[in-house]
């Protein structure tokens, strides 16, 4: 399992290892592992400069050391301090002694011609870590917009100074700034913001060193990274004696006039992942086939009985009273509902709507919004949700009792009891339209074939980045990547990925 801890949670391991521990033994660690890092990146360099900028707390602690390791080799090392020594914590202020004793240059973190004089080999960033209480201002914003035009690695420690390592936003948000790391040795455990928001652009390649801390000193993870194990159990082969009604039946409602290939694209999904049987249940005219996929059905919504089926809801509906009346209907309905798009909108503005949606506790319930769709269930902005995505799609997933998948970058799937799961799949050439569509054809299709819905949730997810990262390797994308693409290639994954490990 990769487990993501938040601050609090990091701060208490770290109390009750230090506890145990002589003072100064774990910075001494994550010195020397920062260093071990460092040297890995520079091997085969000659003439090396090794930038450290190093910050007032522990993580420009944990870089001093890192500067005191490293001034043993055959290297350069100059650090630029932004510290007042009357206020440095404890450890810190040990590591500043040992690197003034040091064959380390110090150099004046706010002369800019100081810092650019030189070619540098390698910057390490040790401005702040979990710490940081408000965005980086003044002489150090210089700083950092200069580190972040360098072409040279830039290794962070334990998270990039500027984001926040709970929600993967920059601190103070728009208009401020982060150092972008390539790489980034995160210390104790592996953290929600790495994975989210902006945190994969500005992380780059993330490590984890626990410092030798033991096992009992770590809590129980709220949150993890999603991966295969997490749905492996759900992977399962057909059988032989089997028929079409053996896999279920999915009924996407949607497509209002002008929107009619947003449900289109939801069954295609459905069909290609194996459900039965697909129906499009159209708000307005229905076409009479899909001429390139005439197995799907097309059906009138007012006239379409639910059932047990697996009703996936939303895509191109429109907010007509029509749309209103389906989607009522919709969320009574006694079999599993995704709900996307347009019917989170009406969700939103309607309360009613919302309690016909909480009463389904007892019938699985998936909502898949974007970040907007998310503001106006949350009744927030874009910018509060994007500002902490993990806590917005607990929030949701707790008040509307579903599981939420709120998409983006970093999707984050959250469960009613307040765990988490960041997706690691995927990247911007699914920034397009329809491939939400998809996406809630996909849990529909999962649904319908028996899965429960946890495992759906993460498996959607996970699949639909996974089919993308394939696709761009091969050339198709990230740029102009289409929605339909990505089905045929969640089609192979899937075989795939039932062959191979269930
Ligand atoms: N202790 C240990 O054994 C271990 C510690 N470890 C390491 O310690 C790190 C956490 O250390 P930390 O708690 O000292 O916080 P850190 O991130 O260094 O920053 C705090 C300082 O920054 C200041 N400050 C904040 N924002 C600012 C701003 N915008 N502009 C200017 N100043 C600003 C803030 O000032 P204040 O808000 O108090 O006024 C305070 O002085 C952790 O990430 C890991 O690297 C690990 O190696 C494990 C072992
Ligand atoms: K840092």
């Amino acid at each position: 399992m990769s487990a993501l801890y938040s601050i609090a949670e990091i701060r208490q391991i770290e109390h009750a290892a230090k506890a145990e521990l002589p003072s100064y033994t774990l910075m001494q660690r994550a010195g020397e592992a920062c260093a071990r890092q460092a040297l890995s990146l520079v091997a085969g360099d000659d003439d090396i400069h090794v930038l450290i900028l190093a910050g007032p707390g522990n993580n420009g602690g944990d870089a001093l050391e890192a500067a005191h390791y490293l001034s043993q080799f055959e290297l350069h090392v100059a650090v630029a301090l932004h510290a007042d020594e009357s206020k440095q914590p404890e450890d810190a202020r040990k590591a500043l002694q040992r690197a003034r004793e040091s064959e380390v240059e110090f150099l004046d973190v706010a002369d800019a011609a100081h810092l650019t004089r030189q070619r540098w080999t390698l910057v390490i960033d040790g401005l702040f870590g979990i710490g940081q209480t408000r965005p980086i201002g003044g002489k150090l914003r210089a700083c950092v917009d200069y580190v972040n035009t360098l072409r040279c690695p830039v290794l962070a420690i334990d998270i990039a100074s500027g984001l926040s390592a709970n929600t993967g936003a920059i601190i103070g948000g728009a208009g401020c700034v982060a150092v972008r790391a390539t790489h980034t040795l995160s210390f104790i455990g592996d953290k929600p913001g790495m994975h989210t928001c902006d945190g994969q652009d500005f992380s780059g390649n993330v490590t984890v060193d626990n410092l030798d801390i033991e096992e009992k000193h770590f809590s129980a993870p709220r949150a993890q990274l999603n991966e295969l194990a997490l749905f492996a159990s759900a992977l399962k082969p057909r059988a032989g004696n089997t028929h079409k009604g053996s896999y279920g039946d999915v009924i996407v409602v949607g497509g209002a006039h002008g929107m009619g290939g947003a449900p289109v694209l939801a069954a295609r999904m459905a069909a290609h992942a194996g459900s039965g049987r697909v129906f499009i249940a159209f708000v307005d005219d229905a076409p009479a086939y899909d001429s390139v996929h005439p197995e799907l059905m097309m059906r009138q919504a007012d006239r379409v009985e639910f059932g047990a089926a697996s009703v996936v809801v939303g895509p191109g509906l429109g907010t007509s009273r029509h749309a209103h009346d389906v989607l009522t209907r919709a969320l009574d309905a006694h079999g599993p509902v995704v709900i996307d798009a347009d019917a989170l909108n009406m969700i939103a503005a309607e309360p009613g709507l919302q309690h016909k949606l909480q009463n389904r506790a007892h019938h699985a319930s998936i909502i898949t919004p974007h970040p907007l769709e998310a503001a106006r269930l949350l009744d927030a902005t874009t910018a509060e949700i994007q500002n902490d995505r993990p806590q917005a799609a607990r929030l949701l997933a707790r008040h509307f009792k579903s599981i939420a998948i709120l998409k983006g970058a970093g999707t984050v799937i959250a469960f009613p009891d307040g765990d988490i799961v960041i997706n690691t799949t995927g990247n911007p050439a699914l920034s397009t339209a329809g491939t939400g569509d998809v996406l809630s054809g996909l849990c529909g299709a999962l649904l319908a074939q028996g899965w429960p819905a946890t495992q759906t949730a993460l498996a959607a997810v996970w699949m639909h980045g996974k089919a993308a990262d394939q696709l761009v390797d091969l050339g198709v994308g990230p740029i102009g990547l289409t929605a339909s693409e990505v089905i045929p290639a969640v089609r192979t994954l899937l075989n795939q990925i039932i062959r191979d490990h269930a």
